[in-house]
């Protein structure tokens, strides 16, 4: 049986009074689950986590983890019932080690640590071997290795990734998508917003792409990637996809294989 762990229903949200980003917007996760938010530019896909996390207002609807109300929670809050978010950028603390940063992603609960150490390093076994090294050396995707880590430092419920890919050269990109395989292959239900809409259906469950706020269409990310409306309107000409999407299986097949 399906469990869901997180759910938005008709989520209206905004910054500033009177102008709403979000206009109705109905997602969930179930447990398990690797789920992409996609769309066009300026459609809500950050507003969306940053509502979920706490950080925009809601004017209405509703935000469930578990099967419990969050709606309106602050952020420390939600990350002890078990909300795990790492935000686009300023998500490491450059100063600190590696080992220092995984600290502070347990701060809320320090008897885990040890454990929950154990577990990033299983999942990458690359952290462990470089504990001491200051996360302000590491190359972009590294960070966004540690940054995920930190997240993962609470055992969340769910992890929220708002555009890992951004700014990262195409080769770190591939890195990335394969790390957050990778934890949620050790059974982490995750949320990812991406502007490299293909890219993530890829690895995605299931997807949305959101239009103007609202969630616009859904479906398995096979289905999205090949559906024509959503190729035409949001991953550019049917042939392109098709090409694109074609090379960049293969490229993705290839890859953790290399690893
Ligand atoms: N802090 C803010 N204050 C006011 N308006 C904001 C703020 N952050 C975002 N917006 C506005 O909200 C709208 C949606 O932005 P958002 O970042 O959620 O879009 P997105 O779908 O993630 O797009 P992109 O892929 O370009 O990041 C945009 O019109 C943006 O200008």
């Amino acid at each position: 049986m399906t469990e869901t762990v997180l759910r938005t229903t008709d989520l209206v949200a905004g910054y500033i009074p009177g102008v709403d980003i979000l206009n109705g917007c109905s997602v969930y996760v179930e447990k398990g689950e690797l789920v992409g938010i996609i769309g066009p530019n300026g459609a809500g896909k950050s507003t969306l986590l940053k509502a979920i996390f706490g950080q925009v207002n809601i004017r209405s609807g509703a935000i469930e983890l578990n099967g419990g109300d969050i709606t309106g929670l602050k952020a420390d809050k939600l990350v002890s019932r078990g909300v795990g978010m790492v935000p686009q950028n300023n998500n490491v603390f450059p100063s600190l080690t590696i080992e220092e940063n995984l600290e502070m992603g347990s701060y809320q609960k320090p008897k885990m640590f040890k454990e929950r150490l154990e577990f990033v390093t299983d999942l990458f076994p690359e952290l462990g071997k470089r504990l001491k090294q200051r996360a302000g050396a590491l190359s972009g995707g590294e960070r966004q290795m540690v940054a995920m880590s930190r997240a993962l430092m609470m055992d969340p419920s769910v992890l929220l990734l708002d555009e890992p890919s951004a700014g990262l050269s195409p080769v770190r990109q591939d890195e990335t998508f394969i790390n957050i395989s990778i934890i949620n292959k050790a059974g982490v239900s995750v949320l990812i917003v991406e502007q490299n809409a293909r890219r993530a259906l890829q690895i995605c469950d299931r997807g949305y792409v959101l239009d103007q706020g609202r969630d616009a269409y859904s479906g398995s990310g096979r289905e999205l990637m090949n559906d024509p409306k959503v190729i035409e309107l949001y991953l550019g000409t049917l042939a392109a996809g098709q090409e694109k999407a074609t090379a960049d299986k293969a490229k993705a097949a290839e890859l953790p294989a290399t690893e």
